[in-house]
């Protein structure tokens, strides 16, 4: 059993490339912390500070309460699975598992139990025989798995040891690593790019962009409260519509969130109306996801947005509208793992950010740090982070529904269920979390 403690921890590549910048991170005993964000974003350097293959620039790395900077990597209990785990091919798969038992001396007879334990646990006893030449993908990323296990670590650290798998396997043995852990309660820190998974495995999630802890909570805290714009756009699917709006305080009785020509109301008994008041006069971003939206008939009033579908998407237990709605929604960029554009968009879309960032319009702000853009410049001005562009806000209908690009759709909007932040990008709210 073990906890792990960053304490501010950076790591600057000898090029100047920071790869983790002041992260301060605690995991708890038993914990399954993911670590998720883009390709670039520092998740793999933290899991190798953590295990000792690269020292931290600054800050202290802390296992069960001790400083293990000093530490060799072999002294630090600590078992790794990578995404590219290598077999050892002209051994079996039981030796394969039992390697380290070897290496350190247990004796053959304790060797055979503790590698029939761990097999049968990963599902794979009856293959104990074979070479890794004789698995599919599946078995031979659970011999690699039982290998790392069977020292019975105190930390198990995991980097995207899935990816190369079928998204079938995938999630087949996402529960399978889940219920191990659980039944060994061994510690584990699971690096991934992919969203679903951080939420359908993590007892808490930290979120990383460019070296910077964005948020860190349970699925539920970092999906339903999320501390950054960027975290909100990073979770979910379809992901969070984003829109700009501008904000006026109606004689201290109501605040007008105006996209483009169509208003929302938010009444002023709302926990958050204040902190909203605050921006009396400018614009912010106000996040609603699609389970915010339903449909509903063209003649109903109060919280509702009106436009045009643009276009459908079809997913089977579902349908996906994309509505014109005359606002101008914002679009963060560097979402990195690259396929959930599908969802809200096309391809299209995707190279228009990256003309963006292409015709060189990049940040230059200076100033105080904010945790979700490393700089000060506005969200709303700045398009070499983030541009704008019109917004399609994503709706769920029923599946197949009677109904094409280019009808008029009304939405009723649950203001409970809105998200608001800053020009930086940071939570607007009262006392979260
Ligand atoms: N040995 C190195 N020398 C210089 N830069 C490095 C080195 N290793 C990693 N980097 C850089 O450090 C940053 C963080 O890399 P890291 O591998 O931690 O990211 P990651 O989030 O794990 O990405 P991925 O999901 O692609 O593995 C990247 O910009 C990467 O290019």
């Amino acid at each position: 059993m073990s906890t792990v403690s960053l304490k501010d921890v950076t790591k600057v590549w000898p090029d100047g490339t920071i790869a983790v910048n002041h992260v301060s991170l605690d995991v708890q005993d038993g914990e399954f912390l993911v670590l998720l964000g883009p390709s670039g974003c520092g998740k793999s350097t933290i899991l190798r500070m953590i295990a000792g293959l690269e020292d931290p620039t600054e800050g202290d790395i802390l296992l069960n309460g001790d400083p293990v900077l000093e530490l060799a990597p072999r002294d630090r209990s600590i078992a790794m699975v990578f995404q590219d785990f290598a077999l050892y091919p002209h051994m079996s798969v039981s030796d394969n598992i039992g390697f380290p038992l070897r290496l350190s001396g247990v004796e053959p007879s304790t060797r055979v139990d503790r590698v029939g334990d761990v097999a049968s646990a990963l599902g794979i006893g009856d293959v104990l025989g074979r070479k890794p030449s004789q698995l599919s993908g599946g078995q031979r990323q659970r011999v690699a798995m039982g290998r790392a296990i069977v020292r019975r670590p105190g930390l198990f650290l995991m980097d995207e040891p899935l990816s190369n798998l079928d998204s079938g396997l995938r999630a087949e043995l996402r529960a399978e690593i889940t219920g191990l852990t659980k039944e060994l309660g061994v510690t584990t820190m699971y690096v991934t790019h992919d969203q679903a998974e951080a939420l359908t495995m993590a007892d808490r999630v930290a979120i990383m962009r460019k070296g910077i802890l964005q948020d860190v909570g349970t699925p539920t805290e970092v999906y339903g409260r999320p501390a950054t714009l960027y975290v909100a756009a990073f979770l979910g699917s379809p992901r969070m519509n984003l829109l700009e709006a501008s904000v006026y305080v109606h004689l201290d009785q109501y605040i007008v969130l105006k996209f483009g020509d169509q208003s929302l109301y938010l009444p002023w008994s709302d926990i958050r109306a204040r902190a909203v008041a605050h921006y009396h006069g400018e614009r912010i971003v106000v996040g609603l996801r699609a389970e915010a939206l339903t449909p509903v008939a063209p003649e109903v009033q109060g919280d509702v947005l009106r436009g045009r579908i643009r276009y459908l998407e079809h997913h089977g237990h579902e349908s996906l509208a994309f509505l014109d709605i005359g606002a101008t929604a914002i679009v963060v960029d560097e979402m990195g793992a690259g396929k959930a554009e599908g969802e809200g968009g096309n391809a299209l879309r995707r190279f228009g950010g990256a003309l963006q960032k292409l015709a060189g319009r990049s940040s230059n702000g200076s100033g105080p740090q904010s945790r979700d853009q490393g700089d000060p410049a506005s969200v709303l001005t700045d398009p070499g982070r983030h541009h704008r562009r019109p917004a399609e806000l994503a709706v769920r209908l029923a599946p197949y529904p009677a109904i094409s690009p280019g009808h008029p759709l009304s939405v009723a909007v649950r203001m409970d269920m809105l998200h608001f932040f800053d020009g930086r990008g940071d939570r607007i709210d009262v006392g979260w979390r």
